[in-house]
């Protein structure tokens, strides 16, 4: 990344109009969480049926938006569609480009941003997995370029992962991740580019996994999804997969854990190249919870735990006394 300021036009704190370029379900996804949070917005799509499908998309998200409570001033009417590239771009303070994941679109239409958006204004990838690196070499300002990778739906999940590229400026990465926080999402802003940034790069893991076990019939794909949504899936709503773990070491946290599960990283259920577990690994893993623990002891986290599953079960309607009563409703 280079350490060349760039100049923006507008603080993150002072931006009211913001451009969001491909609007599928992402893009329209961004739409709604923007127009959400008071923003005027303005969007284009080069599909027949674009302005449609987004006004719909939109319109399916708003109730949850309400429910979760709208920025003061904000409505669907200050949604724009454009006719063009170039006039959804001229009035921006910041973009948002969700076009398909095509490494070949992703570079021209990059450059056609940059050249359509005034000077300074940060716009941000939402690809999936492409470093900005591979994807900034046509545009005349690299600089402002970057990786603002959300998770769908934009609107309800928090995570935003903000990534430069080796031409981006440090300060538009900056910009960009202060912004997003502005916006109302919860921000990871990486000081390298990593393949799959970091949560695709733990789903992929996970992803494989599931994709062999359904290739050789070891098991189906509703096993595999229950095996998430009754298992570890309600602890890492609110407990990373790190500090879960630690708790299945007991009152020796990912020490112990290390210790005693470590050597079946290399068990042949795993079909992924396990890493050497040396002394520099497990102290970093140990450090880590540690610093995640942030002073809470093994009993703190436990606790912790359990009353995040039962608040997560009562979120999802699958609390014993819930069931019952569903069962009641139905008859
Ligand atoms: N679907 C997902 O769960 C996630 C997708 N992403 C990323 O978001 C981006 C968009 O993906 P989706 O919304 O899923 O795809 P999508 O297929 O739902 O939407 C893509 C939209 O881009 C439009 N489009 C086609 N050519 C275009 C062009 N040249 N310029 C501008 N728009 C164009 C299409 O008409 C369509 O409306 C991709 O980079 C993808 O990797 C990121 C996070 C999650
Ligand atoms: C399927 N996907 C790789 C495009 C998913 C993401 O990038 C993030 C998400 O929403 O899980």
């Amino acid at each position: 990344m280079t350490t060349t300021d760039s100049v923006h036009p507008v603080a993150p704190e002072d931006v009211r109009r913001v451009t969001c370029i491909g609007a599928g379900v992402i893009g329209g996804g961004w739409v709604a969480q923007f127009l959400a949070r008071g923003y005027d917005v303005t969007a284009w799509d080069p599909a027949p049926d674009g302005e449609a499908k987004l006004r719909r998309l939109v319109d399916a998200a708003w109730p949850a938006l309400t429910q979760l409570g709208l920025a003061e001033g904000a409505s669907r009417d200050r949604l724009t569609v454009a006719p063009s590239l170039e006039e959804a771009c001229a009035e921006a303070q910041f973009v948002q480009e969700s076009a398909p994941e095509k490494l070949e679109l992703k570079r021209s239409l990059l450059a056609q941003l940059d050249a359509a958006t005034p000077a300074g204004v940060v716009i941000a990838s939402s690809t999936s997995g492409y470093p900005m690196t591979d994807m900034q070499t046509e545009a005349a300002d690299p600089s402002r370029l970057l990786v603002g990778h959300p998770f769908n739906p934009p609107y309800l999940i928090p995570l935003v992962e903000v990534a430069g590229g080796e031409r981006t400026a440090a300060d538009a990465v900056a910009w960009a991740s202060r912004f997003y926080e502005v916006a109302g999402k919860s921000v990871i802003t990486m000081d390298r580019e990593l393949p799959g940034f970091i949560a695709n790069r733990l789903q992929e893991a996970l992803w494989r996994e599931a994709l062999h076990m359904v290739a050789n019939g070891e098991a189906t794909v509703k096993e595999i999804d229950d095996s998430i949504t009754e298992g570890p899936g309600l602890r890492w709503a609110f407990m990373g997969p790190c500090l879960t773990f630690a708790l299945a070491g007991g009152e020796g946290g990912m020490g112990h854990m290390l210790d005693h599960f470590g050597p079946s990283l290399k068990s042949p259920w795993t079909r992924l190249e396990a890493p050497e577990l040396d002394k520099a690994l497990r102290d970093a893993m140990v450090d880590g919870c540690d610093e995640a623990a942030a002073g809470r002891s093994i009993a703190d986290l436990v606790a912790e735990r359990d009353q995040g599953v039962i608040d997560v079960l009562r979120a999802t309607g699958r609390l014993p006394g819930q069931k019952d009563a569903q069962r009641g409703d139905a008859a």
